[in-house]
Formats: C-alpha cells, sequence, structure tokens
C-alpha cells in the first residue's frame, strides 16, 4: 500500500452580493466571494491538496484563470477532476481535511452539509471529510473580512 499527502492553501476577496459558496454550500452572506469560477475557496484548497499529493501541479495549471471556459464555473467540476486523476493513477481517498479562515460566515451551523457535499462530489464516506473554522482573532486580511482563506490536507492511498 502507498500513501501520499498532499496540502493546498486559497484565497478569494470580498466584493459585493448576498452569498458565499463554501465546500459546495451557498450560504447566505452580505458579501459574495470574487473570483474568476464560483471562487469556492474551501473546494479549490482541497482541489489543490489532491494535486499536490499526486504532484499534479495546481488548479490554475489544470483550469487557467486566463480560460474563458471556467468564467463562472462551478467548483465542483475541479474537485471531480483531481479525484478522478487520483482514482486513474490507483489511489483512493483515505481522509481530508479542510479550514475555513474567516470571521463570518459562521462556518459550524452550515459544517455537516459541507462535508455531505464534499463527499458526494468525491463519491466517499462523510466520516472521510472534514471541515472546520476558525477566526483569525480579528488580525490580518481575514480579521477585516477583507476576504476568506482555506488550507486543505488530503491522504491518498493505493488499494493494493
Ligand atoms: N467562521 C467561523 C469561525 C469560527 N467558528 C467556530 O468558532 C470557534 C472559535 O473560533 P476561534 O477563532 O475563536 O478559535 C471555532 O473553533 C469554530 O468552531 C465558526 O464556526 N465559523
Ligand atoms: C479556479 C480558477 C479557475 O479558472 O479560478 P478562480 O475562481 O479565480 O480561483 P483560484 O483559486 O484563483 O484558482 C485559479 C483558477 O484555476
Amino acid at each position: 500500500m502507498e500513501f501520499r499527502l498532499g496540502n493546498g492553501y486559497d484565497v478569494h476577496r470580498f466584493g459585493e452580493g448576498d452569498h458565499v459558496w463554501l465546500c459546495g454550500v451557498k450560504v447566505p452572506h452580505g458579501r459574495s466571494l470574487q473570483g474568476h469560477s464560483d471562487a469556492d475557496v474551501g473546494m479549490h484548497a482541497l482541489t489543490d491538496a489532491i494535486y499536490g499529493a499526486l504532484a499534479e501541479g495546481d488548479i490554475g495549471q489544470h483550469f487557467p484563470p486566463t480560460d474563458p471556459q471556467w468564467k463562472g464555473a462551478e467548483s465542483h467540476i475541479f474537485l471531480r477532476h483531481a479525484i478522478k486523476l487520483a482514482r486513474d493513477k490507483g489511489y483512493e481517498m483515505m481522509n481530508c481535511d479542510v479550514t475555513l479562515v474567516c470571521e463570518r460566515p459562521k462556518v459550524g451551523p452550515h459544517a455537516q452539509a459541507m462535508r455531505r457535499a464534499l463527499a458526494e462530489i468525491m463519491d466517499i464516506a462523510m466520516d472521510k471529510v472534514s471541515v472546520k473554522a476558525t477566526t483569525s482573532e480579528r488580525l490580518g486580511f481575514t480579521g477585516r473580512e477583507e476576504g476568506i482563506a482555506a488550507l486543505a490536507t488530503a491522504a491518498l492511498m493505493t488499494q493494493r
């Protein structure tokens, strides 16, 4: 059996709007995250963690932000691509862990729905998916609520 570990990090800034997409869940909020895609910062970090575990570059290399094809794209497209790449190489997700860094919105009330959404996209059991959050104690860009940061870890293993 072979194990591989990857990490991912992403940031998206706030702009005008009334909701944010976080780990596949539409969360009502006074502002929206800006990006070329739907700006689901948690899903992007997890996607990058899988690419990292596979040593397969990063999300921008697979889905260039200069390519109009991905304008407004739903981020499950990116995560589905990464997990398929893992499976094509003989790996399965052992477990993954996403941390969202923001003062608001509060993630706790949505964390189970986020775990469920990510698990469904990757076609894995929900107990292999963790989503949690922290504030940055009002420090820095996340503390000033200028944007949201996300970190993710993915552990892959071969079935053999
Ligand atoms: N956006 C957030 C941030 C935090 N939480 C929950 O609150 C707990 C305390 O946060 P601290 O930054 O003060 O440690 C944290 O452990 C989360 O459970 C949240 O739900 N959403
Ligand atoms: C996801 C992509 C898709 O074009 O665009 P963004 O929504 O801007 O997100 P980012 O995290 O900056 O990653 C780059 C791109 O791959």
